[in-house]
């Protein structure tokens, strides 16, 4: 059974609370060893914005998948081996900027876009890896602004690929809208042309699979701060690459990141808290998750 609300008349929304979330979470393997908990590999980054990928791959780490590339303009190599030691680097021939995306390694999920800028050098690196790219993927932030701007190229993506727009974003590729439901629906057709899970940040974000609506129902406004939305896509691809499917690993990804800002409110108020304090508490988020159960 799952928790149908009736938002609008048009519109069946499952309400994702703790009890949706619950159904989807898979407890950790005893056994497990960082060789199967899911490799990620997030590319992203440019002169200026190599923050915004060192806090998507922390934010990976930290949601449990067992290695953690980034893939980055050759400036961002010291800055992300610096400041999180954890996390393996590959880098592009290019100092400033993405412009020829390969590798070796295997990654079970990838996410592309974060800081990654809109050089046209960049929008052909984008442009060849989706034609060869078969791994599950996350597109957010410059990334979706260059498919905005060549709309062909979203036939390229795999079924299923997550994307995830901030309003200004979702704008650039769906069109402007009138009225809530006028987005509802530009969204759900958007969804569903291209065979896309769209996560439609906002407050609250709301998930589109096709015809099926998941409203989250964590997070607060101290979310409305730089780089947050750079930590969820990290999430999200974390729990990819930990073998989630598409459309949960997005719930869940977002259900957690809210609710790091709900936990963390009370110490930190809506003013200071910023995208690292959503990192920091996403390990409190989970054992909520798992004292539920006891
Ligand atoms: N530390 C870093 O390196 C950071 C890098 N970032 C990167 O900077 C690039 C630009 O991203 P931006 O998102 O700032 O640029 P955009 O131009 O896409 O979005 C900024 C504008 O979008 C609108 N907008 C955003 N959220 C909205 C909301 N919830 N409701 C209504 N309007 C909204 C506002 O008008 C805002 O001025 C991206 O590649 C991003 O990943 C940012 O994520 C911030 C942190
Ligand atoms: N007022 C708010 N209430 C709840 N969540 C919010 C609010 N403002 C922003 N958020 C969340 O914060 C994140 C912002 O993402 P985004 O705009 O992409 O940030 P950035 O690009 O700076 O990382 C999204 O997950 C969004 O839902
Ligand atoms: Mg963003």
């Amino acid at each position: 059974m799952c928790n149908f609300r009736q938002t609008n008349p048009t519109m069946n929304t499952i309400y994702i609370d703790q009890k949706e979330i619950l159904k989807r979470y898979k407890y950790i393997d005893k056994q497990t060893h960082k060789g199967i908990q899911g490799h990620a590999l997030l590319i992203g980054g440019s002169y200026g914005k190599i923050g915004s990928v060192c806090l998507s791959s922390k934010a990976a780490l930290k949601t449990g998948c067992g290695l953690v590339t980034a893939f980055v303009p050759k400036c961002g190599y010291e800055i992300v081996q610096i400041s999180i030691p954890e996390v393996t680097v590959l880098t592009d021939v290019q100092e400033k900027f993405i412009s020829n995306i390969t590798f070796e390694i295997e990654p079970q999920a990838i996410a592309i876009g974060p800081g990654i800028g809109q050089e046209l050098a960049t929008q052909n690196a984008l442009h060849e890896f989706l034609k060869t790219n078969t791994i599950p993927l996350v597109i957010d932030a410059d990334a979706l602004n260059i498919l905005s701007q060549n709309k062909s190229w979203l036939s390229l993506l795999a079924p299923k690929t997550i994307i995830t727009p901030h309003p200004k974003e979702l704008e650039r590729l769906i069109g402007k809208w009138n009225s809530e439901e006028e987005k509802f629906e530009k969204t759900k057709l958007f969804s569903k042309q291209y065979n896309l899970i769209v996560v439609m940040k906002g407050a609250p974000t709301h998930t589109i699979d096709g015809e099926t609506i998941y409203e989250n129902s964590t997070g607060n406004a101290a979310l409305a701060t730089a780089g947050s939305g750079d930590v969820l896509t990290g999430m999200i691809t974390s729990l990819l690459a930990q073998s989630y499917e598409p459309v949960n690993a997005a719930i869940l990804g977002i259900y957690l990141h809210g609710l790091t800002a709900d936990i963390a409110l009370p110490e930190t108020g809506y003013q200071s808290f910023i995208a690292s304090n959503v990192i920091e508490n996403i390990g409190k988020a989970y054992l909520t998750l798992e004292n539920a159960q006891k």
